[in-house]
């Protein structure tokens, strides 16, 4: 399919949604896979598209031939999401026509396991797309497996050896994307242990860092980790992935604010009443109680991907689309925040713990009885933040930021609500304007204002002015999937960079310092929160309404 007739069939199908007409554009069909390719390549099938966008993308954003090292491999995440994020892109055609996965773990396993074990993920995994015939037989002669200690150097050698063998596949280059998804503890020994073996030397090809989250589990132990890394690696060479960043529908919120002449007059301090942000879960732990327990909800989701959302919504226009000039942007806006110091905590913040109640109609237990959870726990699952931005466009607008566990249903929102209307002269016409991005699910962007109903008199009434992103027709892609091939073809864009993550650590360490507790201690009584502070499916503690103030709520979602 040509460019054009892709772009036609977007317009027609966006087109056809305006005027509500179900599905006016022809369905992209999947494509039948190619002949088989070469050991250490992939002959990536897919040439037809399986959706009008992946087409343009593979115009645009061919990678160079490279090999993927993925470190931990056998763990949950990359199960369930990355090796189905690879497994589409391959599918799909867009990585070239070169590529190789090597798995890394510290389980003794044959290649052939390894492709077995990673075939059974992706026909388990939720995530994976439609899967051509022959698409999993071919994949499986793309992956290799090594194992042994990250703090030795053998498993290096080993790597460096693989990297070798794909040489001649990859047309002489030895590129390499090395993808850390192990317990942080070990970003280090890794990104140490492959500078040892010359691994991140680019005089070969290049070679990038991937380093999952979170970045650090304080500001002091952030600094110390990106010193360590540079030690190693050239901050070009080092993409600290937030997979919110990756979703479609955040990217959306750039292309609607800076694509736009008509939003960017009202985003600020003279139309804009406050802003809210919202990243609810329905889930509970989810077995993930080792990592949760150390984390809390602040170090898994405020730090990195609510504060991401919020520099995005917050940030100055940038002058161009392109890594520097977003990140630029975001750390300016992120330096403005007010400083929240521990004697201001209670002011601004609350947290909550999830006690036992019911989701679904279906009963849950609280947090303190999920397993592997300590004993009278009091690691926060819930946080609601008032944040502040001293600068010219913000001054006086307040930006509330609330995500939490076992809340009523999975649901991400950035919503700016506008001031009141100056003067009121209908019956009911002083509501507050509301611009709603909604992440996930349910995709789209919702205007809500007044409206004259029908009838005689001049009554107003609220209504909706709806887009839905599935308008475009196409299913929304992973955000690792985009991030994987962003890292692959070298744009950073959507990476937060290392002075990002810095100032993120250094709006949040002040609630830190006031609400971190030695999880191995179990505190006195009368010592600590008051916890569970909030049953399970409903929509957090009550002192979270408290921090709106009078005249504002939280939005029923
Ligand atoms: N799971 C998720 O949904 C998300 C995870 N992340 C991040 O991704 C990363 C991986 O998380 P996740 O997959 O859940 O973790 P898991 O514990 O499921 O997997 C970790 C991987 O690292 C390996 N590993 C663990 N300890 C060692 C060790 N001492 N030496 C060598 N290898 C080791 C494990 O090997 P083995 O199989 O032998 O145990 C496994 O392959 C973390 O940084 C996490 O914060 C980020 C967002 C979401
Ligand atoms: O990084 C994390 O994100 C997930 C939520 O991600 P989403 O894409 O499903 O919104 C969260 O459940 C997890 O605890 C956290 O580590």
């Amino acid at each position: 399919m040509k460019a054009s007739e892709v772009q036609e069939n977007v317009d027609r199908k966006v087109a056809a949604q305006a005027v509500g007409v179900a599905d006016a554009a022809p369905k992209a069909k999947k494509a039948a896979p190619k002949k088989s390719a070469p050991k250490g390549s992939a002959g990536a099938p897919g040439e037809d598209g399986t959706n009008p966008f992946r087409a343009l993308m593979r115009r645009n954003r061919a990678p160079e031939p490279a090999t993927l090292v993925i470190f931990g491999a056998t763990g949950d995440l990359s199960r369930r999401k990355l090796l189905p994020a690879v497994f589409g892109l391959w599918q799909d055609g867009l990585l070239g026509s070169a590529f190789n996965i090597v798995g890394v773990g510290r389980q003794e396993m044959t290649d052939e396991q390894f492709k077995d074990y990673a075939v059974q993920a992706l026909k388990d995994s939720k995530e994976t797309d439609a899967i051509q015939p022959g698409s999993l037989e071919k994949f499986r002669e793309l992956l290799y497996y090594e194992f042994g200690d990250f703090a030795g150097d053998e498993v290096y050698a080993k790597l460096g050896r693989e990297l070798d063998r794909a040489e001649e596949a990859h047309g002489g280059r030895k590129n390499a994307l090395f993808y850390l998804s192990t317990p942080p503890s070990l970003f280090e020994p890794i990104s140490n242990g492959l500078g040892r073996l010359g691994l991140s030397d680019e005089s070969e090809g290049w070679r990038r860092l991937v380093i999952e989250k979170p970045f650090g589990r304080d500001l002091a132990s952030a600094r110390a980790l990106n010193d360590a890394i540079h030690h190693v690696w050239n901050e070009s060479q080092v993409y600290r992935i937030d997979h919110y960043l990756g979703k479609e529908t955040v990217q959306n919120l750039m292309a609607i604010r800076f694509g736009n002449a008509i939003f960017e007059p009202l985003w600020n301090r003279g139309y804009v009443d406050h802003v809210q942000i919202t990243a609810a879960e329905d889930l509970g732990l989810e077995g993930r109680a080792g990592y949760y327990e150390e984390a809390g909800v602040v170090r898994d989701m405020l730090q990195n991907h609510l504060m991401q959302l919020f520099a995005l919504t917050a940030m100055e226009p940038p002058a161009a689309f392109d890594a520097d000039a977003i990140r630029d942007e975001k750390v300016k806006v992120l330096r403005a925040v007010k400083e929240i110091p521990s004697g201001r905590v209670e002011e601004v913040a609350v947290r909550g713990q999830y006690g036992a109640g019911t989701l679904y109609g279906e009963k849950v237990p609280g947090y303190r009885d999920e397993p592997g959870v300590r004993e009278g726990s009091v690691t926060p699952t819930y946080v609601a933040l008032k944040l502040e931005v001293d600068n010219w466009r913000w001054q006086g607008v307040p930006f509330f930021l609330r995500t939490g566990k076992r809340l009523p249903k999975k649901v991400t929102e950035i919503a700016v609500v506008f001031k009141r209307p100056p003067l009121g002269i209908f019956p009911g016409g002083l509501e507050r304007n509301v611009l709603a991005f909604r992440i996930q699910p349910d995709e789209g962007v919702s205007l809500k204002f007044s409206s004259k109903t029908p009838g005689q008199e001049m009554v107003l009434r609220e209504v909706v002015m709806d887009f839905r992103y599935d308008a475009f027709g196409a299913q929304l892609e992973s955000p690792y999937s985009r991030l994987l091939l962003d890292a692959m073809v070298g744009d950073a864009t959507l990476f937060p960079r290392e002075d990002e993550v810095d100032l993120a650590w250094q709006i949040v360490s002040g609630i830190l310092s006031v609400w971190d507790t030695d999880p191995a201690r179990k505190p006195k009584k009368g010592e600590g929160p008051d916890f569970p502070n909030y049953t399970s499916g409903t929509w957090g503690p009550d002192a979270a309404d408290d921090l709106m103030g009078d005249d504002r709520r939280w939005r029923r979602l």
